[in-house]
């Protein structure tokens, strides 16, 4: 049972993850076999909790609830108070052997009386609509009185691929099954999954989908000079002080040559930022005319004039590997999809969901399909970020719950841009991710309530971390 999840961790949709249960029943493992091992695990995590309190057992129609039925007999079987509280009869296959396998206690789910240790296994992957009315009271009422509850694979009520709520209650622990599904790391399931334990329970699988990893990085090699280090030019705008940001966040994080092309005025440091005076669209191209960039960064505080829109068709049409952010997505709105598809070089698109959806509309599916789609349309890495940061276009998606909620201020995300622009310019495509990850972990050095500026000044520890 691991406590804390390990970085690169597989995250499978809920057909994958029956994919890889299929691969183990080819393999001739039975499904009795992998439910004892999930009930086995759930148990394990339970005694860890439940002390000598009594426990309620959930469990549900499908194979969550036959998992529900495996951790009941352990646990009874270490001497524990064990009552079952049932939704349905008789179950299909390995779920009902586990069904009969159970000769304690066992009561309606709508008539249980609530126990001091609650154990969810109504429905996991298996969700396909909101629970309803009476279930769904039931389920709340014997959540919110019980002093901990814990909940197999998901909590009920979540759906496996959006994080979507049909229900959900919020549990203190989920026993995530053989791999982290999505709802683990996105949306409601953020909140509603508490702590998210993750077991192995021998199912082999080839992921997708990752958890964001702590990368590893290379300090600049010894006959490294500044121009091989990295060049990164950052397009000032009509707000300046956003690109300042962002290219102050370049230069920490870790390129070798900064050049913020603008007003020109080195008035607003810091002293190494190498300040280009750029007054149009012309004079953005002809700087542009030089192999020694790295990467270009666009659109924080660009704004969303004529003007700025002839930097921004000076940018697109320049060689270079480019970040897109803020008014640059914007501008391009739903043009975006056809402007990238046609763009030779690497465009890294960093859209929050606003601007994800003005590119690429809204519809139903889960954050995960839609970036990955979106970056498949465009021919792009998108950087979709939220909360729950979902990385489309690199060889894996990557999920990232990087940082904390402190990164909810003003200037954070021009100083990803920046920074997405360096790692970009040092590294190439794969950098997108690390610097994901060193902004995340910036936040968590900046502790409490700090002012984007701050942010910057951690970013060389969080590099320094990954050497
Ligand atoms: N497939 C396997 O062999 C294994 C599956 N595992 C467990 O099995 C779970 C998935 O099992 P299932 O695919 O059977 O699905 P679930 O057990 O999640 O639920 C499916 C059942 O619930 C019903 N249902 C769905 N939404 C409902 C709603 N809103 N109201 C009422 N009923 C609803 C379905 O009709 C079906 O009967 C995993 O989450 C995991 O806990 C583990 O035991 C490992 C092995
Ligand atoms: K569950």
């Amino acid at each position: 049972m691991t406590l804390r999840i390990p970085p690169g961790t597989p995250v499978l949709t809920a057909q994958a993850m029956r994919d890889a249960e299929q691969a183990c029943f080819d393999k001739g493992v039975a499904q009795g076999e992998l439910m004892e091992r999930a009930g086995a695990a759930v148990a394990q995590a339970a005694l860890r909790f439940a002390m000598d309190r009594s426990i309620l057992v959930l469990a549900g129609p499908g194979n969550n609830g036959g998992d529900a039925y495996v951790a009941a007999r352990l646990l009874a079987e270490r001497g524990h108070d064990v009552t079952v509280a049932a939704l349905g009869g008789k179950r299909d296959g390995a779920a009902e052997e586990m069904r009969q396998r159970w000769t304690g206690n066992t009561v309606p789910l709508e008539q249980a009386e609530p126990r001091a240790v609650l154990i969810d296994g109504l429905f996991g992957t298996g969700m396909s609509r909101p629970i309803e009315g009476a279930v769904k009271a039931a389920l709340h009422r014997l959540v919110a009185a019980a002093q901990f509850s814990l909940a197999i694979d998901l909590p009920s009520g979540l759906d496996t691929d959006s994080g979507g709520d049909m229900g959900a209650a919020r549990v203190d622990v989920t026993v995530a099954l053989g791999s982290l599904k999505p709802a683990h790391l996105l949306g409601y399931g953020l909140e509603r999954c508490g702590h998210v334990l993750l077991a192995d329970i021998g199912i082999p699988i080839s992921p997708e989908v990752v958890k964001l990893a702590r990368p590893r990085l290379t300090p600049p090699a010894p006959d490294a000079h500044k121009y091989s280090r990295g060049m990164v030019v950052v397009v000032e705008g009509e707000m300046p002080g956003a690109s300042r940001l962002a290219a102050r966040a370049a230069l920490h994080g870790g390129a070798g040559y900064v050049l913020l092309a603008g007003t020109g005025s080195a008035d607003a440091g810091p002293d190494a930022l190498v300040h280009a005076r750029v007054d149009d669209a012309k004079a953005l191209h002809d700087l542009l005319d030089d192999a020694r960039v790295g990467a270009v960064v666009i659109g924080p505080g660009l704004g969303r004039s004529e003007a700025a829109r002839a930097k921004l068709e000076a940018v697109l049409a320049a060689p270079h590997p480019t970040v897109f952010d803020g008014d640059a997505l914007t501008l391009l709105g739903e043009g975006a999809t056809q402007c990238f598809a046609k763009r030779d070089a690497v465009s890294i698109l960093t859209p929050h969901a606003g601007e994800f959806a003005r590119m690429f509309g809204k519809n139903g599916r889960g954050k995960i399909e839609r970036t990955r789609d979106a970056a498949a349309d465009c021919g792009a890495v998108i950087v979709h970020k939220g909360p729950d940061t979902v990385i489309g276009g690199l060889t894996q998606l990557t999920v990232a719950n990087a940082g904390t909620a402190w990164l909810s201020t003003a200037g954070t995300g021009d100083i990803l841009a920046g920074l997405v622009g360096a790692r970009l310019a040092v590294e190439g495509r794969c950098g997108v991710c690390h610097a994901v990850w060193l902004h995340g972990r910036a936040a968590e050095l900046a502790g409490a309530a700090f002012a984007a500026d701050r942010l910057i000044r951690h970013i060389p520890q969080a590099i320094e971390e990954c050497l």
